[in-house]
């Protein structure tokens, strides 16, 4: 069974690294991952400047999934454009930066100069961190986007791609996909983010789990599974040339082999992850391997986006 991707002029030897957020906000984090079995590394999304974050706690575990509202805590910019400007590409695990200004100014001074670095690495601009109070999602604003991914692509002349928040809507599919496909060096959308603003309730202490707004932050984990299949299948669809990242849900070769039926290229793993371990890397590979050897599948190829409907 082989399970190598060839993507964006890259080769992956399997489809699985890291969701944005989860073990990468330090170096040794990262070095975590990209020691472990993933076959890519992504970096906790940064601002110009480093930022702690929200209050804790901020994120929580339970049976279904997990909760956080971490605030956008991570080292800075320069820290992660430095740790690409050392990073071993040669080893064959790609890097993808991923970038969350607090402004589109911020987003723009950031890609300028990963522009003028010239690092093979590639960025995932997040247009979704629900967990900055008093912010709106950028990706649920979809003149915004318009204006924000023209300004983007304007500054950053090579590929690039975005993380989008869940849809929840056939119109808003529809109006999302209307202003990606404007964009032709915009070549993979990651879906999804959290499902934000969810609220999680501890029934023993009568209480919320996480401290900042009020217990409210993004979901992750088996909840959002079926959401997250959707905005995969709808947006491999209707972004014809483009890839789709799966993100959400992944606790098994299971999952994984879902996002890929519905179209995903490759796919990250977030709230599994945090909670077992870099391990999660070669037991969710071994699952897949094993499911598709099942199934009598060779490669991805024999079944990526081939979900069928009734
Ligand atoms: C970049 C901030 C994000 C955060 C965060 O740092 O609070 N949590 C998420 O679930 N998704 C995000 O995009």
């Amino acid at each position: 069974v082989d399970l190598s991707v060839s993507w964006l002029g890259l080769a992956m030897a399997n489809p699985l690294y890291n969701a944005s957020g989860v073990m990468c906000r330090s170096v040794a984090e990262l070095e975590q991952v990209r020691t472990s079995a993933a076959g890519a590394v992504i970096t906790k999304s940064c601002t110009p400047q480093p930022r702690v974050g929200n209050p804790e706690p901020r994120y929580c575990a339970t049976p279904l999934g997990s909760i956080n509202s971490m605030g956008l805590p991570n080292a800075g910019y320069h820290y992660y454009r430095d740790y690409a400007r050392s990073y071993p590409y040669a080893a064959g695990k790609p890097l993808f930066l991923s970038l969350s200004g607090m402004t589109l100014d911020e987003n723009l001074d950031m890609l300028r100069d990963l522009a003028a670095a010239e690092l093979p690495c590639l960025p995932e601009v997040n247009l979704s961190c629900p967990n900055l109070p008093g912010k709106p999602q950028l990706g649920y604003d979809f003149q915004a986007c318009r204006e924000a991914l023209t300004q983007i692509a304007r500054v950053y002349p090579g590929d690039f791609g975005v993380k989008l928040p869940p849809y929840f809507d056939p119109v808003h599919f529809a109006q999302m996909a209307e202003v990606l496909n404007t964009f032709p060096t915009l070549r993979f959308v990651t879906c999804i983010n959290s499902i934000g603003n969810g609220l999680v309730i501890d029934v023993e202490h009568e209480s919320v789990v996480i401290k900042p707004k009020d217990g409210l932050g993004g979901l992750g984990g088996s909840y959002v599974l079926p959401t997250a299949l959707a905005n995969v299948r709808e947006f491999y669809r209707l972004l014809p040339g483009k890839h789709v990242v799966g993100c959400g849900g992944i606790n098994s070769g299971r999952e994984a082999f879902m996002h890929i039926l519905a179209g995903a290229t490759v796919v990250q793993i977030g709230t599994c992850l945090y909670e077992e371990g870099e391990g999660a890397f070669a037991r969710i590979l071994d699952e897949l391997r094993q499911l598709m050897a099942q199934k009598g599948y060779q490669c991805l190829d024999d079944f990526r986006g081939k979900l069928k409907t009734l």
